[in-house]
């Protein structure tokens, strides 16, 4: 894969040769087309492209919610063949809180109906995690009346209360205005800067990706092939308007735009 080192035990979650499709009465749909990627610990792992390129359904595929026709995903060596506590997904606009339950009932909820801590001993989880997410004298409010950048602070400690190795994060700041999405993205680097959690973000946003991201696949339009692996660690909006910014920007609009073979792959009947 273009720009991809071999990283060792670094890794922890892969995926070699990815083909996702979906079959409808009528239809194959070929989402993504033999997709390689690793996440090593504590990457800030972007998933970029064009809106139909198959991040979502890559990001399911990960979760353990569809399986490939194609291919392997790994995640500690294991093949992943289902959902589990170790992948939590972060949905957008953190829609999973539940209005009728308090924070520390929401951080509380996925612990018991996993079954994977109980009692006394996921109060505490609970009272730990939203202490690392700065909420502790929120726990007993509603998710209304928390700002968004705290509801994204309590979806996280709600996931990272499971101990998850990977954050999924699809398109989660999508549908908020410019100012609010920068002050998310804010938020969430500095919760990474204070957690070193690793996270799967999903975004059509070049801007979004070179900032939250710390390396990027960079997908073709549909059907979703890579195009690139690129580091992006060093860029924040302090230097959004550096010619090295600018540059990446470029050239990460050229590799998701150039026409490329695309497969032969997606038969419809
Ligand atoms: N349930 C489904 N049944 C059939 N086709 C689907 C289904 N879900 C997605 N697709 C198709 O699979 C392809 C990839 O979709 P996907 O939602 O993964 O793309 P995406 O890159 O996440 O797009 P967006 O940025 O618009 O959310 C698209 O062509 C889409 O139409």
């Amino acid at each position: 894969m273009n720009g991809t080192a071999w990283r060792g035990d670094d890794v922890i979650l892969s995926g070699s040769g990815v083909t996702l499709q979906y079959k409808t009465p009528n239809h194959l749909v070929t989402a993504t087309y033999k997709v390689d990627f690793e996440v090593c610990q504590s990457d800030r792992y972007v998933i970029l492209g064009p809106s139909g390129c198959g991040k979502s359904t890559l990001l399911k595929a990960i979760g353990g919610f569809l399986a490939p026709v194609e291919g392997e995903i790994r995640i500690h060596n294991q093949r992943v063949k289902g959902p589990g506590p170790d992948r939590m997904m972060v949905f957008q606009e953190f829609e999973q809180l539940m209005p009728w339950k308090t924070v520390l009932n929401n951080v509380l909820f996925p612990m018991i109906a996993t079954g994977k801590f109980r009692g006394r001993q996921a109060e505490e989880r609970a009272h730990a995690a939203l202490d690392k997410v700065n909420l502790t004298r929120f726990s007993n409010v509603y998710p209304h009346m928390l700002s968004g950048g705290m509801k994204m602070r309590v979806a996280i400690a709600r996931a990272m209360a499971l101990e998850p190795d990977v954050l999924l994060m699809d398109e989660p700041f999508a549908a908020l205005d410019a100012l609010t999405r920068r002050k998310m993205q804010e938020e969430l680097l500095s919760l990474w800067e204070q957690l070193r959690f690793t996270v799967l973000f999903v975004t059509h946003s070049i801007e979004e990706a070179i900032i939250v991201g710390s390396r990027i696949l960079v997908l073709s339009p549909h059907p979703g092939r890579v195009r690139a692996e690129l580091g992006c660690e060093c860029f924040h909006y302090g230097n959004v308007e550096n010619p090295e910014f600018g540059g990446l920007s470029k050239r990460i609009h050229n590799l998701l735009f150039e026409t490329g073979q695309m497969p032969a792959e997606e038969a419809h009947s």
